[in-house]
């Protein structure tokens, strides 16, 4: 199982950024994946208290707290059954931790993204903006393309796509959604989906 730490909105940062204390958007993205890897380490901790064994790789190097990425690696430890942690986004700025999810999901092969979010699926239109928007079951990528459904960025859906990974968009905040999500029930807005996968839904 592989799980990606989001970053959290950091206020501080961009209060920061927007009074011109941060040189350059190159630079405020550095403590946005930064925080990505005390979420990690937060949930390793977490997870190790119920009894799971967990191990966080980062995209930059921080060996005194982590792992650095190494995929070889990464497959052993989820061949050997640990859940694998990966933080630190992809390491560069001007990317999301969603492209990272796609892109480490493209690297070991994994069989489909699953993003748990604060929305209950992909919408026709921005759910936060549009209290009318109804949610979809099933689209392709090219109509989260082509319509604009910015839930995930065109990175990430694009570099899925390319790849054939489906892409399970649910809502974090229910309880019970992540299991549903893991054993391939019903839940949220499947992208991509093939029929394999549609069954696997149904
Ligand atoms: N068509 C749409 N359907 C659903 N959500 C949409 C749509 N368009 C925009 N959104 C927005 O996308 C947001 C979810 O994506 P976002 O990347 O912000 O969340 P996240 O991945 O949970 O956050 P983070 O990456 O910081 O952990 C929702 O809060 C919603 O407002
Ligand atoms: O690989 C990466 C990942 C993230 N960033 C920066 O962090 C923010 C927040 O990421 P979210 O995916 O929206 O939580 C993102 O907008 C980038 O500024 C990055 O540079 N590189």
């Amino acid at each position: 199982m592989v799980i990606f730490a989001g970053s959290t909105t950091q206020p501080e940062y961009a209060t920061a950024l927007s009074h011109g204390i941060c040189k350059s958007e190159s630079w405020f993205t550095t403590p946005l994946m930064l925080a990505t890897v005390m979420n990690a380490i937060f949930l390793q901790a977490t997870m190790e208290s119920l009894g799971i064994p967990t191990r966080v790789q980062t995209a930059f190097r921080m060996s005194e707290v982590a792992e650095p990425y190494i995929r070889r690696r990464a497959v052993r430890h989820l061949e050997k059954g640990r859940v694998v942690i990966f933080a630190a986004g992809t390491g560069n700025p001007f990317f999301t931790t969603d492209t990272a999810a796609a892109l480490r999901c493209a690297e070991i092969n994994a069989e489909v993204v699953l993003k748990a979010t604060n929305v209950d699926g992909v919408y026709d239109d921005d759910p936060r903006h549009n209290p009318n928007a109804c949610l979809l079951d099933t689209l392709t990528y090219q109509e989260v393309i082509s319509k604009e459904l910015s839930v995930m960025d065109l990175t990430a859906i694009t570099l899925c796509q390319e790849n054939n990974i489906p892409v399970v968009v649910f809502n974090l905040g229910k309880p019970g959604n992540i299991s549903k999500a893991i054993r391939g029930e019903s839940v949220g807005t499947l992208i991509g989906g093939t029929q394999n996968s549609e069954a696997a839904r149904t």
